[in-house]
């Protein structure tokens, strides 16, 4: 069924597993979420960008994740992923979002905390969760740009203030990830000293983003379609596994999710030049994507959860 995203994350966090966020555009991806969280009895998050938004609609979106959630057993949070301001939040409230993320972390402090507690007042009165960031990541990502220079990353003292000041129910952190598939030139440094430092200071669930790992399976068989992804690289495995018992609760994960995709629709597409049906090729897609999402249920240790 559909849940509120505060009482899944704390459960998570209290022992000590991480649930995945999905970004959703369409229907396909999200029957793969919900088939495979059905299949490992795992709880998970199901997020809208502004992006998909834009794309698709956000209460067709909502709409389609209400009805296919309240038909399986596993909690299922319909959370909205970069709320740009107060209006878009709202526009997720009456859609029936489970779970809103303010992103006001590229402003000020003092408005970040301004523009936080307007949303925390707003959804905590309709029994909403509340995602809020402090600090940037660096990457880059359609609507999700920060330069290398601007970005920066969370301060733990500023972080303890900056839960007590805007009463959210999950924090999400910069500790060296960044949004897109390329995360650097080798591995990404994770502040994992930091991080620590900042769940001595802070009980809340930490939400970790531009957590794509880009595995070298998917990598090869893009190269071998053809795809120019040479110098994608993701996070690394050990680091998502060191950063859950240091207190990260919910972990963003888009770019695989587009990789996998991009994969089954190449592989036909490449392969058989007469194929035209689009069951046949976004469903070889859909594929790939339950394998990507079974590993990442695997790896954050969500499997038999629910
Ligand atoms: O943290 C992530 C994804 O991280 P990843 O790129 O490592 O998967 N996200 O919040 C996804 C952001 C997607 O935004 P848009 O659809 O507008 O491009
Ligand atoms: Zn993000």
């Amino acid at each position: 069924p559909l849940v509120v995203g505060k009482e899944v994350l704390d459960k998570a966090r209290r022992e000590g597993y991480a649930v995945p966020s999905f970004n959703t555009n369409n229907l396909e991806i999200t029957q793969a979420i919900l088939e495979v969280a059905e299949e490992l009895k795992a709880p998970v998050f199901i997020q809208v960008s502004d992006g998909a938004r834009k794309y698709a609609g956000m209460e067709n979106l909502a709409n389609l994740v209400k009805d296919m959630a309240s038909r399986v057993r596993v909690p299922v949070v319909l959370h909205l992923d970069h709320g740009a301001d107060f209006a878009m939040v709202m526009q997720a409230l009456r859609a029936g979002f489970t779970s809103v993320m303010i992103d006001a972390s590229h402003h000020p402090l003092e408005e970040n905390v301004r523009e936080t507690r307007k949303v925390v007042e707003a959804a905590h009165a309709v029994g909403v969760s509340v995602e809020a960031e402090l600090g940037r990541l660096q990457g880059i990502e359609d609507n999700v740009q920060v330069s290398e220079a601007e970005a920066f990353l969370t301060d733990p003292e500023e972080a303890e203030r900056f839960v007590a000041e805007t009463g959210i129910d999950y924090l999400a952190i910069a500790i060296g990830t960044s949004h897109g598939a390329y995360k650097g030139k080798g591995r990404p440094y994770i502040d994992h000293r930091r991080l620590q430092e900042i769940a001595r200071r802070v009980s809340l669930p930490l939400v970790l983003h531009g957590a794509s790992g880009v595995p070298a399976w998917l990598k090869e068989k893009l190269l071998a379609t053809g795809a120019e992804v040479k110098e994608a690289t993701g996070i690394h495995d050990e680091d998502i596994q060191k950063a859950i018992p240091n207190g990260i609760a919910k972990i963003n994960i888009d770019t695989d999710l587009r990789l996998a995709m991009t994969l089954g629709i190449r592989e036909v597409v490449v392969g058989n030049p007469r194929e035209f049906d689009p069951r046949k090729i976004i469903g070889k897609g859909r594929d790939y994507l339950k394998q990507v999402i079974r590993e990442k249920f695997q790896l954050m240790r969500t499997v038999g959860r629910a």
